[in-house]
């Protein structure tokens, strides 16, 4: 039996509920063996982002090349890669080892309003990651900078989507999390030719710390397993939206989700 195995490149939060830590959480809920290669470690809780401790492009060359050498991931997620000489540095190893389910999370800003993207490294996502991408999952504020474009209706997300698509990204999800406050939320997948919705009841609550980390795990998870795009998000939003339903309820601030609702009822 082959074990289905993937990698996360991502940063650390040391609050358990984004970053490496959610990632890791997630694969191993879905069955999924995890490896890591972190490019910086945070100091955050629920209140926010206390520090940012970036690694150097030289150990997380040398994480990716103990991984890519030996371990062979199924499916390799992005999520905080800081700079743009770590953004340079994997879109090389993605090529040098030929790694076509890459799944990206544009991380770019924590709950918070703290920055876990530099600015300048924005045309390095853009220009070297992106058109490596199998999926790439943008929030709507992410999606808004990386198209230069204003998102507010289903129109706006499907013209971005498009745009994301021109731009290399062979699958784009456009999540709908900072949507216009409604009973539902709603993800858009684009696959170069049909749109599709995955829509699910929103949950009021503040309690939605790593949901796009969580969420883009799920998918990498189900993609490592062999699944078509459009089934694992169909599997990472029934995650997600037990996540955020069971909620845990601690910490003073935004508060992580729950990673083993999804699988409640084996225990
Ligand atoms: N309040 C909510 N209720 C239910 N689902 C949500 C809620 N907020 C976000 N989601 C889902 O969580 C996932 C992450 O969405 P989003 O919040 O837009 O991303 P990010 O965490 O990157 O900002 C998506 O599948 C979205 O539909
Ligand atoms: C280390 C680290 N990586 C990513 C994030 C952002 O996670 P996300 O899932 O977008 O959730 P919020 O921060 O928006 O709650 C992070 N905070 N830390």
């Amino acid at each position: 039996m082959t074990v289905p195995r993937a990698l996360t490149i991502a940063g650390s939060d040391s609050g358990g509920g984004a970053g490496i830590q959610a990632d890791l959480k997630t694969f191993q809920e879905l069955g999924v063996f995890g490896m890591t290669a972190i490019t910086a470690v945070t100091a955050q809780n629920t209140l926010g982002v206390q520090g940012v401790y970036p690694l150097s492009v030289e150990a997380l060359k040398t994480q990716i090349q103990s991984i890519a050498t030996d371990l062979n991931p199924h499916a390799i997620k992005t999520g905080m890669l800081f700079n743009a000489e770590m953004i340079q540095l994997v879109s090389e190893q993605v090529r040098e080892y030929n790694w076509e389910n890459l799944i990206v999370d544009p991380v770019m800003v924590a709950k918070g309003g703290q920055s876990l993207l530099l600015e300048e490294a924005v045309e390095a996502l853009i220009t070297s990651l992106l058109p490596l991408a199998k999926v790439i999952t943008p929030n709507i504020p992410e999606a808004e900078v990386l198209t230069g474009m204003k998102i507010v209706t289903l129109d706006h997300k499907k013209a971005a989507a498009k745009k994301l698509h021109q731009l290399g990204a062979q699958h784009v999800i456009i999540k709908g999390g900072h949507d216009i406050l409604g009973d539902t939320v709603s993800d858009l997948l684009y696959d170069g030719q049909y749109f599709e919705e995955f829509t699910g009841p929103r949950k009021e609550t503040k309690h939605t710390h790593g949901t796009g980390c969580t969420y883009a795990a799920a998918i990498t998870a189900e993609i490592s397993k062999g699944r078509s795009v459009s089934e694992a998000v169909t599997t990472a939003k029934s995650f997600i939206q037990a996540a955020i339903e069971e909620e845990l309820g601690f910490g003073s601030g935004h508060g992580p989700t729950n990673h083993w609702a999804f699988n409640k009822t084996r225990f």
